[in-house]
């Protein structure tokens, strides 16, 4: 094998090491793909001290100054995978500058810049690829760009956050609380460094960004996500859906309306049992695009964890050194992306679900029903849950298709509507009988 590609690595912690990981265990197999022998060469990291020792017994070089691989002309390949906005931008940018390929897992990063970096990837003749980003092991960047290009993508929609649906998961199955499943989420790597990034719906939305742009070939950023967690999901509403035949899951939900325009939401969402997406649990991620030639098509696998996004790094890797052996380049134009049309709130319409805590009374549910027809929202059923012994009751609700503008101005007259003790949680569904 002629050529060696040697990379220089950026942050050693749960994807890193498993970069390090596949790069050294499969490097035969690798080297015979790729055309080419690929080799760890240099590593930053803050403190090697924090290296964990099943990392340590690779023979790689450390280094705590990014300038050690910037002006190291034997590397080819720069792999960001420090993770946040800062500095991990700026290394990016410098690595491009410097005339080095860039793979990166961080959506961070490109749900801000994206377009911005394709363009400067593009003025230094490099490669900048991020199969890792989105969906952990999963590919779909590579079929949003290759596979799929073909297409117009009217939908993308998927559970894109391994965190989320693990907490729901354990959640649903076996009872945890919020606090516990979170805490075995971060245990087994899945999370991020900031975890309310997970939990409050973030980075399922940055993902969500990169996934759009793809799709409708737009730069979106994430100010054009409405965003909600699962922080407000409370283990009642997991059970309600269950009795009503739904599970909830935190989904990713991006639509193109030629007419109405681009509409991007990350929200929990109650699913049908029987939906494809309803029985993707735990850790596993899933994908489900609509194109006008290729019909439904779904993406599926581990979402988060060391190996499973390795897997994806590792990818991007040996593709760009196929590149760099092969003298050509697999990059993304940023100057191809059309301008954006969003949706307004009036017209973005979805069925939805209310939980209510309500005085136990003759003429509640009259003054209810017609607060929400004041907003042309309908009834579908009206559930008396827990009558509870200070004369209060639950109500479950659950409407036809609302607009996001109806559904907001609804929430707030029945937040001061003096029968109304509290809106406990809203949730939106996901059913075509709705
Ligand atoms: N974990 C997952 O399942 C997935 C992660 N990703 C993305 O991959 C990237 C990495 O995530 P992950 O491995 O989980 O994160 P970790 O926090 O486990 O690792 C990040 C590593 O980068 C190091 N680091 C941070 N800042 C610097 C710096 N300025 N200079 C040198 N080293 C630095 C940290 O060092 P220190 O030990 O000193 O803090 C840490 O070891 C992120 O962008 C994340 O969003 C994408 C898909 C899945
Ligand atoms: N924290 C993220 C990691 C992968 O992107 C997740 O849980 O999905």
């Amino acid at each position: 094998m002629g050529k060696t590609v040697k990379i220089g690595l950026l942050g050693c912690g749960t994807v890193g090491g498993g970069v390090i990981i596949v790069l050294n265990e499969n490097r035969d197999d690798i080297a015979r793909k790729a055309g080419c022998t690929i080799e760890v060469k240099t590593v930053l990291v803050r403190d090697k001290a924090n290296l964990k020792p099943e990392i340590k017994k690779y023979n790689v070089g450390y280094t705590d100054n990014l300038d050690d691989i910037l002006n190291d002309p034997e590397i080819d390949i720069v792999v960001e995978l420090i993770g946040r906005v800062h500095p991990a931008k700026e290394y990016i940018e410098a690595a491009l500058k410097h005339g080095k390929h860039v793979v990166t897992a961080n959506k961070d990063v490109l749900a801000e810049y994206g377009k911005a970096l394709f363009t400067l990837a593009e003025e230094n003749h490099v490669d900048f690829q991020f199969e890792g980003a989105v969906g952990g092991g999963i590919p779909i960047i590579r079929p949003l760009r290759s596979c799929l290009a073909a297409n117009k993508i009217s939908s993308i929609m998927g559970i894109v956050n391994g965190t989320t649906n693990y907490m729901l998961t354990r959640m649903t199955e076996a009872g945890l609380s919020y606090e516990n499943a979170l805490a075995e989420a971060q245990a087994k790597g899945y999370a991020e460094s900031d975890p309310t990034a997970d939990v409050e719906g973030i980075d399922a939305a940055r993902k969500i960004t990169v996934l759009a742009s793809l799709a409708f070939n737009t730069a979106l950023t994430l100010k054009d996500v409405h965003i909600e967690g699962i922080d407000n999901v409370d283990a009642c509403d997991i059970s309600y859906a269950r009795d009503l035949g739904y599970v909830v899951k935190l989904l990713g939900v991006a639509k193109n309306d030629p007419e109405n325009g681009i509409t991007a939401n990350v929200y929990p969402v109650m699913l049908p049992k029987n939906h494809p997406l309803a029985s993707v649990n735990d850790v596993y991620n899933a994908i489900y695009v609509n194109g006008d030639a290729v019909g439904d098509a779904m993406f599926m696998g581990r979402g988060a964890g060391r190996l499973p996004t390795a897997s994806a790094v590792c990818g991007d890797i040996i593709d760009t050194a196929r590149n760099i052996c092969n003298n050509c380049c697999g990059r993304i134009k940023g100057n191809l992306f059309e301008e954006k049309k969003m949706c307004p709130p009036e017209k973005e319409m979805a069925p939805c679900y209310f939980r209510l805590l309500v005085n136990d009374r003759p003429g509640v549910l009259a003054a209810i029903a017609s607060t929400l027809a004041a907003q042309q929202m309908s009834i579908a059923s009206v559930i008396q849950k827990n009558v509870l012994e200070n004369g209060l009751a639950e109500l479950i609700i659950i409407t036809y298709k609302v607009s996001r503008l109806s559904l907001e101005l609804s929430m707030r007259t029945l937040q001061v509507l003096p029968v109304v003790k509290k809106v406990c949680s809203v949730l939106r569904v996901e059913d075509p009988n709705l």
